[in-house]
């Protein structure tokens, strides 16, 4: 019955009885016709759809009840955990058995979502395979080595209770709790082995660590992590979820300072404990100290002289590439500080479609407009499922529409194209929203009053007022911290989602730990989540199902409705709700802030887009019809996305089966990476590709012209699916902006002075800079001449 009560936390009373009683009536009838498969599968209570037995078990004492069972079914029978089944081993033969003559059939671990969060799969506790018996091994001969089980610990632990004796004697036989003195004793004793050395009892570095462990080890069998584990979808409701999340990120961050000093003081010849032996097996066998390091490369560059003449490459079968070193690929060859630079100028010598590898990970690059369509348009469905690396997965876990795939994407990404476009998206009831956050946006710039300013926050802010808008149904202020941390911590992530740590643990993800980039992301999701949990629970506390404010609305009665249907859950709404939040946000926000940077730069451009405005429109405020009207500002804004290119190589994708494509083999599950810089300024298509040049969009009448080769959003089943609403918030915000300031350099910075290259993050931003925005009134003449205000 606890279960029973837990779940009638997390769901409204009326719905639930619906839902118990459907399940009893679909209990009973089945109970009456189906008979049990005994002699095939173990015997069990019979299971409720969904539910599987957890309304007759007590999960309070999980171990009783299932010993209690066993006098029903046997030493062997099931349960089913939700819909999870889980066959139960019970009695000394049985468990022998089991554990001893079938050692390999059973000694598996099984990792569900709640050890998940704590390990990773990585360490001994909770991984498997090779990993796990590379670990096991590592940490028993190494445990051995520091006197497990032997004279070494027996000293450690004869020290360790004259320490604990003191700390019962402070009570002088008063009654006192005997927990934190046993456990920090106990537990000083693995810290010796594992760190080198043992730890006061007043140290709060390790006390904090021991009752955290603890607190994690506690909570961790509670009722709540129980369903998480069968629902995992809970997780965003489960406070006792959150409280081991805390607790791991602290906990690391506090192993990372211990490691960390042991590594400066790293002695290979006196080795105090087993970090120090595991972080000189790693040194020797990852290359990190420098001397190893050389001589790996010489070794690896003999290695690469002898091969470059011995092997020829398999042409016609995979596509060409540079020659790859054993384990480290082609990263050594690679500037990643620019990686699309880099694969664009190496397709000069492979081809429109060659392979690099990222460290042991091959990467097919698609080069230029023909190729990138071809295999996105032509070949949809093989090029179009998306690949979910290590740096993405921490921030999506597989939910939601950006990075997920399968059943799972088609129906998020569906209900998230017909839902924006029922709240307006690329209609007229998005054309409102945006002009109405204008006018506020506006207000902002006007607080500058003409002074240099950095454009960043208040264009982040009113951009993603437009997508919050439609997802949660109103705009917030730019005042309320809630909403601005949120933004900034979306920018963030998208900034460091790119930076060259990212890259380095996608590629080798055993990194995460010392990585302060990876810290930063995780640390920011946890904190947006717990944000956006607040924003969606208010919204759920006063929704009406006749009247849906935004997608959080339609996605929470589409779940009510559907209960049942496993795709409409708490998961996938945050997670679509996170991509929306993101996606919508930093893309658009990054391309306006180009658009006005590079009016400032080339201030004869903007002459010709603000005497285009105010001929065609005048004071008035720019609608989206006036598009057609406005052939050289729309050709200005298109050009800006063509030269910002700011999601230079689109988001990566990966092969959903093996695909011969041009005559290249390319086996399933090969990431592909669609380099779209090398589509927006591909030579054989553009005239000036590196060149800010609005006439790539323009024939000889002055009137607009689409060009096949501008694929900003991409193409084919991932392209956007945010376009046409992007499309309309540039078209407004750049023509209204324009219409109303002049954009300049600050006083002493001169156009040249804005860099074309930008700052690499998953999209490119541009250089820092701050811009004089100049009210332009109608009615003065001679506006060009206006310069920035002096402080
Ligand atoms: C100038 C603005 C924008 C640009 C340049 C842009 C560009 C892109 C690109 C290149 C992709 C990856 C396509 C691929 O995998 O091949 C993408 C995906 C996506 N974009 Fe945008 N985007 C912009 C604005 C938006 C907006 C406003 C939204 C919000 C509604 C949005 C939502 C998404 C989503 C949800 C995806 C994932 C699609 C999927 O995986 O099925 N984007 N975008």
């Amino acid at each position: 019955m606890a279960v029973f009560e837990s779940l009638l936390q997390f769901s409204s009373t009326g719905t639930l009885l619906g839902a118990l009683l459907l399940l009893l009536v679909l209990y009973l009838l089945s109970t009456g016709s189906k008979s049990q498969k005994e002699g095939k599968e173990p015997p069990g209570p019979k299971p409720l759809p969904l539910l599987g037995n957890l309304l007759t078990l007590d999960l309070t004492r999980p171990f009783d009840t299932f010993f209690e069972l066993s006098k029903t079914y046997g030493n062997i029978f099931q349960v089913f955990l939700g819909p999870k089944k889980t066959v139960l081993l019970v009695g000394y033969k049985t468990v022998k058995e089991a554990l001893v003559n079938h050692a390999e059939e059973f000694g598996d671990r099984d990792i569900g979502p709640s050890f998940r969060i704590m390990n990773d799969e990585h360490g001994i506790v909770f991984s498997n395979g090779e990993n796990w018996k590379e670990m096991r091994r590592f940490a028993l001969s190494n445990l051995r080595d520091f006197g497990m089980g032997k004279r070494g610990s027996e000293e450690k632990i004869i020290e360790e209770i004259q320490y604990l004796k003191g700390e019962f004697d402070k009570f002088e036989g008063k009654p006192f709790d005997t927990t934190q003195p046993v456990n920090y004793a106990v537990s000083n004793i693995i810290s010796s082995i594992v760190y080198g050395s043992r730890f006061e009892y007043t140290d709060p570095q390790f006390t904090q660590m021991v009752d955290r462990a603890n607190e994690n080890v506690r909570v961790g069998g509670s009722i709540p992590m129980m369903l998480y584990n069968i629902f995992p979808w809970l997780g965003p409701f489960l406070k006792n979820k959150r409280i081991i999340v805390d607790n791991i990120v602290q906990s690391r961050q506090q192993m990372t300072k211990l490691i960390n000093a042991l590594q400066e003081t790293l002695n290979p010849h006196e080795r105090r404990g087993f970090v120090d032996s595991f972080l000189i097996q790693k040194q020797k066998d990852e290359f990190s100290s420098t001397g190893t390091l050389l001589g790996a490369l010489l070794l690896l560059l003999v290695l690469y002289l002898l091969s470059t003449g011995s092997k020829t490459q398999k042409e016609g079968k995979e596509p060409p590439g540079p020659k790859p070193l054993p384990l480290l690929g082609n990263l050594l060859t690679l500037d990643l500080t620019r990686p699309f630079d880099a694969f664009f100028e190496l397709s000069k010598t492979y081809g429109n479609i060659f392979q690099v590898f990222l460290g042991p990970k091959k990467t097919v690059l698609l080069v230029g407009y023909k190729t990138v369509k071809e295999a996105l348009v032509n070949h949809a469905e093989e090029f179009g499922d998306r690949d979910i690396g290590p740096g993405f997965r921490i921030m999506n876990d597989e939910h939601g529409i950006l990075f997920s795939n399968g059943e799972n994407w088609k129906e998020m990404r569906r209900f998230a194209l017909s839902n924006l476009r029922d709240f307006g998206m690329g209609k007229r009831g998005s054309e409102e929203k945006i002009i109405e956050e204008i006018q506020y946006l506006k207000g902002e710039f006007d607080k500058f009053e003409g002074k240099p300013f950095d454009t960043t926050q208040p264009v982040n802010y009113a951009v993603s007022n437009i997508i919050s808008s439609i997802v949660y149904g109103s705009r917030f202020e730019y005042t309320d911290p809630q909403f601005t941390e949120m933004v900034d911590r979306a920018n963030e992530n998208v900034r460091v989602g790119g930076s060259i740590s990212l890259w380095l643990y996608n590629i080798f993800p055993w990194l995460g730990p010392f990585l302060k980039n990876k810290r930063i992301i995780v640390d920011n999701i946890v904190q947006s989540r717990q944000q956006m949990t607040k924003l969606i629970n208010a919204l759920q506390e006063t929704l009406n199902p006749h009247e849906r404010r935004g997608f959080v609305d339609s996605f929470l009665i589409q779940k009510q409705k559907d209960e049942k249907d496993s795709y409409f859950h708490e998961e996938n709404l945050m997670m679509s709700v996170t991509n929306l939040f993101v996606a919508g946000t930093d893309t658009t926000g990054t391309t306006l802030r180009w658009g006005l940077m590079l009016m400032a730069k080339y201030l004869h451009i903007q002459d010709r887009v603000q005497e285009e405005i105010d001929r065609v429109i005048g004071g008035r405020q720019p609608v989206v019809e006036d598009r057609k009207k406005l052939p050289y500002t729309d050709a200005v804004i298109h050009e800006t996305q063509r030269l910002a290119n700011i999601v230079p190589l689109s988001l990566p994708h990966v092969t959903s089966c093996d695909v011969t494509f041009n005559g290249y083999f390319i086996k399933k599950g090969t990431t592909v990476v669609p380099l779209l810089t090398s589509v927006l300024k591909d030579p054989s298509e553009w005239e000036k590709p590196n060149s800010f040049y609005p006439e790539h969009f323009l024939d000889e009448k002055g009137q607009f012209v689409k060009r096949d080769a501008f694929i900003p959003f991409s193409a084919g089943r991932r392209v956007c699916l945010g376009e046409s609403l992007a499309r309309m918030e540039l078209f407004l915000f750049f023509t209204s902006l324009l219409q109303s300031y002049r954009f300049s350099t600050p006083p002493g910075v001169s156009g040249d002075d804005l860099d074309l290259k930008g700052v690499v993050g998953i999209t490119l931003n541009p250089s820092p800079h701050k811009l004089c925005a100049i009210r332009y009134e109608q009615s003065l003449k001679g506006y060009r001449n206006q310069t920035c205000i002096f402080e």
